[in-house]
């Protein structure tokens, strides 16, 4: 056995369906008596009904949130936040709608109740991301925590199928990276293999048969625990170049993900063969790469960076800003490795079998 540290993270997860039911007394846990309820303006419908079940403890809706957490709109919402003499928010979305609970707590150190609806595990996860003038910078800060998590499956079978499927390839990628982790540990890597396999398992179900409340349930569950690996161990690679092409190039996040994926793990192959081994295994598939570009295929996810909205011409820069500011990695990708990196995007750009 190798020496490892694990530190647990301070939270409560409720999971069920139907579990929303016990929003109330969760509120009451925390003490809280007048919460801020978070949405996108698509899902204001689902923030209205949790706004309606807290009753008198509800302060009011900011239904503005959007991906990457533009400042512009972290800084609305904390003057909302203070105006309303919130004591708690509430995010009742994906990661976009965590993300900015976590940016007025990390200004405030209210209180996060997150309601995942999507696979991103950002619920699981004391890291934060905002954007300004273009550059999206993350952090880690405890204060960004979420300190309680309903998932409640029900309130996912609304997602499109297509984000099922890219949004729990997310999900596989926290995973994936924390399987080859520096500060990697036997806790994180069962967590890791069983998240894979559970969301493995689900998203050809989900994309059959969207309604099905025990796939919904075996998503999520797949979800928090590749969401809790994110929020325990470091990212590499894979997560360095989503942050680049999603935050500089304003490219959708679950689908930047799913696409990438394949290929950074690729380019780690030989440097990590404990967690391409460990990959394949909860896959079912012979080899990690090329079993997470089928799950994608297989089940009508993107597979090429060009059909979801990156140019040709940015791939150069892409790489450079990559390259620029790297994340650690079990194969180190410094200025040094520019072009394979840039080989690496390319594959990924035109949809080519990863290697
Ligand atoms: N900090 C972290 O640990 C972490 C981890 C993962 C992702 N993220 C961040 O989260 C953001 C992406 O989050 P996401 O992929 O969950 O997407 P999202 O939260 O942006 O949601 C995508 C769209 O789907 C809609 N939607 C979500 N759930 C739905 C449902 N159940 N039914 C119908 N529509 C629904 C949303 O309203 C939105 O319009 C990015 O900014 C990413 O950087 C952060
Ligand atoms: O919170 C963020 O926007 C940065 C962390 C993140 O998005 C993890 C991921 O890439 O899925």
């Amino acid at each position: 056995m190798r020496d490892f540290v694990y530190t647990s993270q301070p939270q409560r997860v409720v999971f069920g369906a139907g579990s929303l039911q016990h929003l109330a007394r969760e509120i009451e846990a925390l003490g809280a008596r007048r919460a801020l309820v978070l949405s996108t303006p698509e899902q204001r419908g689902q923030a209205e009904r949790v706004a309606a079940m807290l009753g008198a403890h509800a302060a009011g809706i900011f239904d503005r949130a959007v991906m990457h957490v533009p400042i512009e709109t972290a800084r609305e919402a904390r003057e909302v936040a203070r105006k309303l003499g919130a004591d708690c928010a509430v995010a009742i979305g994906g990661g976009s709608t965590t993300g900015l609970g976590k940016a007025i707590a990390l200004d405030s150190g209210l209180p996060i109740l997150a309601i995942p609806t999507t696979y991103a595990g950002s619920e699981m996860t004391p890291i934060y991301g905002l954007t300004e003038a273009g550059l999206k910078k993350t952090g880690k800060d405890p204060r960004v925590l979420p300190r309680t998590v309903i998932y409640d499956p029900e309130l996912s079978r609304s997602l499109p199928v297509g984000l099922s499927v890219t949004s729990g390839i997310n999900a596989i990628a926290h995973a994936a990276e924390g399987l080859y982790a520096q500060d990697s540990n036997p806790v994180m890597d069962l967590m890791a293999q069983e998240g894979i396999a559970a969301i493995a398992r689900a998203l050809p179900v989900i994309r059959r048969q969207p309604d099905d409340i025990d796939a919904r349930a075996d998503a999520l569950y797949g979800a928090w625990l590749c969401g809790t690996v994110l929020g325990n161990v470091g990212m590499a690679l894979h997560h360095k170049l989503c942050h680049t092409l999603g935050g500089s190039f304003n490219l959708p996040h679950a689908e930047v993900h799913t696409v990438v994926l394949p290929h950074a793990i690729a380019f780690n192959a030989e440097a990590a063969p404990r967690a391409m081994a460990l990959i394949a295994k909860a896959l079912g598939a012979e080899s990690a790469p090329a079993g997470l570009q089928a799950l994608a295929r297989d089940n009508g996810a993107p597979v090429a960076l060009k059909d979801i909205g990156m140019k040709a011409e940015d791939l150069d820069r892409a790489a450079d800003i990559a390259v620029g500011n790297p994340y650690w990695n079990p194969r180190p990708f410094g200025p040094a490795e520019r072009d394979a990196i840039r080989a690496l995007l390319q594959r990924a750009f035109d949809g080519d079998p990863p290697r």
